[in-house]
């Protein structure tokens, strides 16, 4: 996670971790230089010389403009990062396949959330944009959507390193290269995005990359800010209706509803309800969400659950903190040790509260973040013995780190293991002594 100023908070430490990169100093050795001498095009696969900085003494290295506008078949990618990135980027395998084929990508394969899908696809069929009373631009599906369905499936359009090194105009400079050398269409939609302040002309890049900014980790440890101009357009809410999250391999982000998205009948208009996104994390205490949205999005946030104020809201997250770790210590106290006051919890107990638990994050519209309580209701039901229970919850699990995380992730096979065979989990009747 990462916590940095106006970066859409999100978990993508593994980017490019193939690599193993040594990245502790960067050097500013030319010989990182990504210039590739062929007749066509002396610096491919980017479009342009690279333009650099001096060597900057915080991070010993120049950061350099690379623009390829053939990148994802024309779509375009300017980054603003070190010689050492850039190069280490452009030696992806995977990287390169959007350089070469950019029709589809490895998500949802073999996975729950269907077939490969189609990148860059243009997705207005699905969804538009119009104004939101107080909130600038909104996105809004043309017609309804059920969980996991996909909304967006794109790739970025300026990555940046994430610095606090340069002033504010030499930074204007380097970027307004990185946004003049993209295609014209592009370009003009890069234009287009909300920015943090409308009347300074001379740090509407920036002020623009920070409005709409999804934060990633390159090469290892680098932070970046990336925009994903189309997902740009979704406000926030601290329950979303939908999630993204960025493909570690492809640098593709993935927008998906996570809950049924209907008509909203509070408009005669005919318009579905507001597609959203969380900024900040829907878990956190209503005064940090509060003051995050406003420092750094500089908004405040009128959703249903901030509306209802503080005190409601900490009462919410204080009983879904409650039962967590009620049901948490169930599990890890032995089931003889009659002294621990939650072992000498019944068994229809636990299961009432695993199911409380489950209905409050349903209830605050945190479907997008269900995986770890799905995890933990498999762990109980695998703890009183029933098999029924644990392949319910692991299946919803599944789902839900696939929706979340993604379908790569490590953890799937280990709970589809635990589903086949709950015996031999150490979880399993841990609690059965106790009728
Ligand atoms: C990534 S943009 C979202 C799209 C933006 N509304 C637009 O017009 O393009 C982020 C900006 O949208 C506005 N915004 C997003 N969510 C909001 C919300 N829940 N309430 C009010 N403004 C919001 C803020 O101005 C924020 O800086």
């Amino acid at each position: 996670q990462q916590n940095e100023e106006g970066l859409y908070q999100l978990d993508s430490d593994q980017l490019f971790q193939s690599f193993k990169p040594d990245l502790q100093t960067e050097s500013s050795d030319s010989a990182d230089h990504v210039v590739v001498a062929n007749d066509n095009n002396k610096y491919a696969p980017w479009s342009y010389r690279p333009i650099c900085t001096d060597v900057l003494e915080e991070i010993d290295s120049e950061l350099c403009v690379y623009t390829s506008t053939t990148f994802a078949g024309g779509r375009g990618l300017s980054l603003f990062t070190t010689p050492r990135v850039a190069k280490q980027m452009m030696m992806s395998s995977a990287w390169s396949t959007l350089f070469i084929d950019d029709s589809s990508s490895s998500d949802s394969t073999n996975s729950a959330l269907g077939p490969k899908v189609e990148v860059n696809a243009d997705d207005t069929a699905k969804w538009y944009t119009k104004p939101v009373p107080g909130k600038g631009m909104g996105m809004f599906a043309k017609s309804p959507l059920d969980r996991g369905d996909l909304i967006l499936a794109t790739t970025p359009i300026l990555i940046a390193f994430s610095e606090n090194i340069l002033d504010a105009t030499t930074r204007e400079e380097y970027l307004r290269v990185a946004i003049d050398q993209l295609p014209g269409q592009t370009r003009d939609t890069y234009q287009r995005l909300a920015s943090l302040s409308k009347d300074k002309p001379e740090t509407r890049i920036q002020d623009t990359a920070a409005a709409n900014t999804f934060g990633i980790t390159l090469a290892g440890h680098f932070a970046h800010l990336a925009v994903f101009p189309e997902a740009s357009r979704m406000n926030h809410d601290c329950s979303p209706n939908a999630q993204f999250r960025i493909d570690n391999e492809t640098l593709t982000q993935y927008v998906r509803a996570v809950r049924a998205v209907g008509d909203d009948n509070k408009n005669n208009d005919n318009d579905n309800e507001e597609l959203t996104i969380a900024y900040t994390s829907p878990l956190d205490d209503w005064k940090d969400r509060q003051d995050y949205l406003s420092r750094s999005f500089g908004f405040r946030c009128g959703c249903a659950r901030c509306r209802r104020g503080q005190k409601a809201d900490s009462e919410a997250l204080s009983e879904i903190y409650n039962l967590q770790s009620s049901l948490q210590s169930s599990l890890t106290s032995s089931s003889s040790s009659s002294s621990s006051s939650s072992s000498s919890k019944t068994t229809g107990s636990v299961v009432a509260e695993v199911e409380r638990l489950i209905r409050l994050y349903e209830r605050e519209g945190l479907q997008g973040y269900m995986d770890p309580v799905y995890c933990l209701a498999a762990l109980i039901y695998s703890s009183i013995g029933s098999k029924r229970g644990v392949g319910k919850y692991v299946d919803l699990a599944v789902e839900a780190i696939e929706l979340r995380l993604g379908p790569e992730n490590q953890d799937i096979p280990i709970w589809k293991e635990m589903a086949k065979q709950p015996e031999r989990h150490w979880s399993w009747k841990r609690r059965k002594a106790k009728q």
